[in-house]
């Protein structure tokens, strides 16, 4: 009879190793000595120490061929949630994951640690300190929200003690630093389109933004103590900075870093918000014909009018998990690393 040789417990696969968060766990795995195989349908980069698996997640050959022999998986790949694509986001993040998991079973994978995200619970209205046991949002705002839910609670679900299959979410928020093609390339963009005056509401509220080691940090910790005697198992954990900003303080903090005005003058919630829902509606009634992508979309604009900050006491009891780099630190290390994008005036 054949036996199955155990894998080493240090190799692992990131899917999704070639995005932003990926690429960073996968420096932060080296480190630490793993060996990683990355699957992506893209390849971004070369480092020594990493094979790279070009392909798409759906597609559970190839999906084979990258988890051979690993018994470790972080699942960090999702559509971006600019592209708004309902269908995109099904196909990846639902029956992608649902292969995901098919595929790590049947090749004796023994720890799943999905990248899901704090906005699980988040509708569009105030989410302050909120904890993990808070509902998923029964109207989530947009597709990327939905699939997000629907993908956390099916790898939640697969855990399995006796099966040997264990499995962990990390909801991290707001992730921020060097390399990200997001948050601050969005940002600055907006500014040098001369729509960078405004803030939406009276600007007080409260927002976590969490430097991207501290996420790595966070997800490294759930693996590495994902055993069949740990509470971890078959739940989430919010991973953040700990210290939650003014949504506008953090924007005008990188403004003001780059050489741009910081945003000054008031428009009220409703008004933008409103203006927003039309302005996605318009976009989506006008697709046959033309296609534009607001930049106000409602998810953005809720994003940047409401609290959404959230507690990470049952990381710090269960994982041991505090925040490697403070909000300060980060914020100038990121600032620092995007010289080109400066303010040339
Ligand atoms: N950036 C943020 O603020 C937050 C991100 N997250 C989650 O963190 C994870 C990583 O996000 P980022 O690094 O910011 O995004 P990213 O867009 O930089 O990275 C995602 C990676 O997934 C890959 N990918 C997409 N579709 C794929 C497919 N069908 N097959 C294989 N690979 C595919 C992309 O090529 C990309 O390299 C995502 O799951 C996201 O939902 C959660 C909370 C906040
Ligand atoms: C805390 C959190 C979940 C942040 C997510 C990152 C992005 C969703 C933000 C990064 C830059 C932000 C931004 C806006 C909305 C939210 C972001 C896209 C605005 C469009 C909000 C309205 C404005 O006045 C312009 C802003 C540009 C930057």
């Amino acid at each position: 009879m054949a036996t199955r040789v155990r894998p080493s417990s240090k190799r692992c696969a990131v899917i999704g190793g070639s995005g932003f968060l990926g690429r960073h766990l996968v420096e932060k795995l080296l480190d630490r000595g793993y060996s990683v195989s990355v699957f992506d349908i893209r390849q971004s980069y070369e480092l020594p120490g990493v094979t790279f698996y070009q392909g798409d997640l759906c597609d559970k050959q190839a999906l084979l061929a990258a988890l051979k022999d690993v018994s470790l998986v972080f699942h960090c790949a999702s559509p971006s949630p600019a592209s708004d694509d309902r269908a995109l986001f099904e196909r990846v993040n639902i029956q992608g994951t649902q292969t995901v998991i098919q595929t790590c079973i049947e090749s004796g994978v023994q720890r799943l640690v999905l990248t899901s995200s704090a906005s699980v619970v988040f509708e569009g209205t105030d989410v302050k300190n909120g904890r993990e046991d808070l509902p998923y949002a029964k109207k989530p705002i947009d597709y990327y929200t939905k699939t997000k839910i629907e993908q956390e609670k099916l790898v939640l679900k697969a855990c399995d003690k006796q099966k040997g299959f264990l499995t962990v979410a990390i909801r991290p928020h707001g992730i921020f630093g060097p390399r990200d093609p997001q948050l601050v390339p969005i940002l600055v963009d907006t500014a040098r389109r001369g729509k960078m005056k405004f803030i939406i509401g009276d600007g007080t509220n409260l927002v976590d933004f969490t430097f991207v080691e501290n996420v790595v940090h966070g997800h490294i910790l759930a693996a590495e103590r994902l055993r069949a005697d740990s509470p971890i198992c078959g739940k989430p954990y919010h991973i953040t900075n700990d210290e939650p900003i003014r949504f506008w303080d953090f924007m005008s903090q990188v403004l003001v870093g780059l050489g741009y005005p910081p945003p000054r003058y008031h428009l009220p919630y409703s008004l933008v918000y409103g203006l927003a829902l039309l302005l996605w509606l318009l976009s989506v009634l006008l697709s046959p014909l033309i296609s534009f992508k607001p930049t106000f979309t409602p998810m953005r604009v809720a994003l940047a009018g409401t609290y959404h900050y959230y507690n990470c006491k049952r990381a710090k009891e269960d994982l041991g998990y505090t925040p490697v780099v403070s909000l300060k630190d980060a914020i100038a290390r990121t600032i620092e690393s995007y010289p080109h994008l400066r303010c040339e005036a």
